[in-house]
C-alpha cells in the first residue's frame, strides 16, 4: 500500500542546522524508513536562494522517500498542511543585545509562526522548537495557537540529554546504550539540570556507580549545561550536526515511542507536575507511545535536585514574565 507523504515544515532551512537536518529527514531518519515525506522549507526572503541550493542537493540525492520540496517565505504557506513542524530559524543574539531584545526579536518570529500553525497546519501537527531561547519561543508559538492542543508544542532538550549520556558513559567507562532513565529538567540554558539520581547504568543506579557528588556538582552538571557555549568557543559557530541529530531523535521518539523501561527528556507544557508551574514549557522525563507523551510520575526528588530544578524553573518563569511584558502571550 502506498502511504500518503507526511508534510514536514522546517524553518531556518538555509541555516547550518537546516543543512544538517534536511538530508536525514529525507532519508527516513525522522519518521521511519517506510514513511514518505514532503518537505516545506520556510525562510526569510534573504534565505530563499540558499534554501533553493539545498533543495537542489536534496534532489541530487534521489532519496526514495522524498516526495516533494517546496520553499516559502510566508509562514501561512510554509505551514499549510504541516504534520510535523521543526522551528529552527531564530534571531541569534548579536553584540550588545540584551536578553529582552532577543526575546522581543524572537517574539516577532514565533508569534506569527504560531498563528500560521494554528490557521494552516494539519489537525495532527506536532511542533518542535529548536531556535533559542527554545522553551520560551515554544511558549510564544503555543500561546498564538489557541486551537491547537498545547501539548503539541515542544522544545528541544534532547541535545542536552544526549550530551549528558556521553559525559556519564565516559566517566563510568560504560556505553551510552547501557544508560537508561536520565533526565534533563528545566530550561535549555545554563540553568538546566541533568539528573542522574534515577538513571541506571547496566541496571545499577547511576549516582551510586559514580559515587562522587563533587564530580556531579562541579564537573558533570556544568559540562553539560555549558556545552553549547564550549562548542561555540571551539568551532566559532554553534552546534549544528549534533543539534540536528537531537531534533531527529526528539521527533522520532515522540512518534515511535520510548523503549520499555527507559524514558527521554522533552521540553513540554507543564501540567504542574514536580512543582513546575502549569503552562511553562519545561523539560521533564517523559515516556512516549503511539505519538503521545506522558510525564514520568512519582520520582523522589532529593534536596540536591530540588534546588537545581527550582533554579531553572525560576528562570523559565522570569522569561514568561518578560514576554508577557512584551505583549507576546
Ligand atoms: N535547542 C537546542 O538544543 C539548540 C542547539 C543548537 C542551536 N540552537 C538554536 O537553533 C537556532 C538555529 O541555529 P543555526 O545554527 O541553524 O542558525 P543559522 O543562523 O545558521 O540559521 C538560522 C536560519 O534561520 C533563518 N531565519 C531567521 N528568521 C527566520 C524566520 N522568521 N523564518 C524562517 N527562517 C528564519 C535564517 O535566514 C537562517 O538561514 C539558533 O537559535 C540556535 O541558537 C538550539
Ligand atoms: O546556540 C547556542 O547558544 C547553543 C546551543 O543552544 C547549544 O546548546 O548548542
Amino acid at each position: 500500500m502506498t502511504r500518503t507523504p507526511v508534510n514536514v515544515t522546517v524553518t531556518g532551512a538555509a541555516g547550518q542546522i537546516g543543512y544538517a537536518l534536511l538530508f536525514r529527514i529525507a532519508s527516513g531518519h525522522l519518521l521511519g524508513a517506510d514513511v514518505p515525506v514532503k518537505l516545506r522549507l520556510l525562510e526569510i526572503p534573504q534565505g530563499v536562494k540558499a534554501a533553493e541550493g539545498t533543495a537542489m542537493e536534496l534532489d541530487d540525492c534521489a532519496f526514495p522517500l522524498l516526495k516533494g520540496i517546496d520553499i516559502f517565505d510566508d509562514p501561512n504557506q510554509g505551514f499549510e498542511g504541516a504534520n510535523v513542524a521543526l522551528l529552527v530559524g531564530a534571531r541569534p543574539r548579536t553584540k550588545g543585545m540584551e536578553r529582552g531584545d532577543l526575546l522581543a526579536a524572537n517574539g516577532g518570529i514565533f508569534k506569527p509562526q504560531g498563528k500560521a500553525i494554528n490557521d494552516h497546519a494539519a489537525d495532527d501537527i506536532k511542533v518542535l522548537v529548536v531556535g533559542n531561547p527554545a522553551n520560551t519561543n515554544a511558549l510564544i508559538a503555543q500561546a498564538a495557537a489557541p486551537d491547537v492542543p498545547a501539548e503539541r508544542f515542544t522544545a528541544m532538550t534532547r541535545l542536552d540529554h544526549n550530551r549528558a549520556l556521553t559525559q556519564l558513559a565516559q566517566k563510568t567507562g560504560s556505553s551510552v546504550e547501557d544508560i537508561k532513565r536520565l533526565t534533563i529538567w528545566g530550561n535549555h540554558s545554563a540553568t538546566q539540570y541533568p539528573d542522574i539520581f534515577h538513571a541506571e547504568i547496566a541496571g545499577k543506579n547511576a549516582a551510586e556507580v559514580v559515587n562522587d557528588e563533587a564530580w556531579l556538582a562541579d564537573t558533570f552538571i556544568p559540562t553539560v549545561a555549558k556545552r553549547g557555549a564550549a562548542i561555540i568557543e571551539a568551532r566559532g559557530a554553534s552546534s549544528a550536526a549534533s543539534a540536528a541529530n537531537a531534533a531527529i531523535d526528539h521527533v522520532h521518539t515522540w512518534v515511535n515511542g520510548t523503549a520499555e523501561g527507559d524514558w527521554t527528556s522533552m521540553g513540554i507544557p507543564s501540567d504542574g507536575s514536580y512543582g513546575v508551574p502549569e503552562g511553562l514549557i519545561s523539560s521533564f522525563p517523559v515516556t512516549t507511545k503511539d505519538g503521545k507523551y506522558e510525564i514520568v510520575q512519582g520520582l523522589d526528588i532529593n534536596e540536591f535536585s530540588r534546588a537545581r530544578i527550582d533554579a531553572s524553573v525560576k528562570e523559565l518563569a522570569e522569561e514568561r514574565e518578560a514576554v508577557r511584558g512584551l505583549d507576546l502571550l
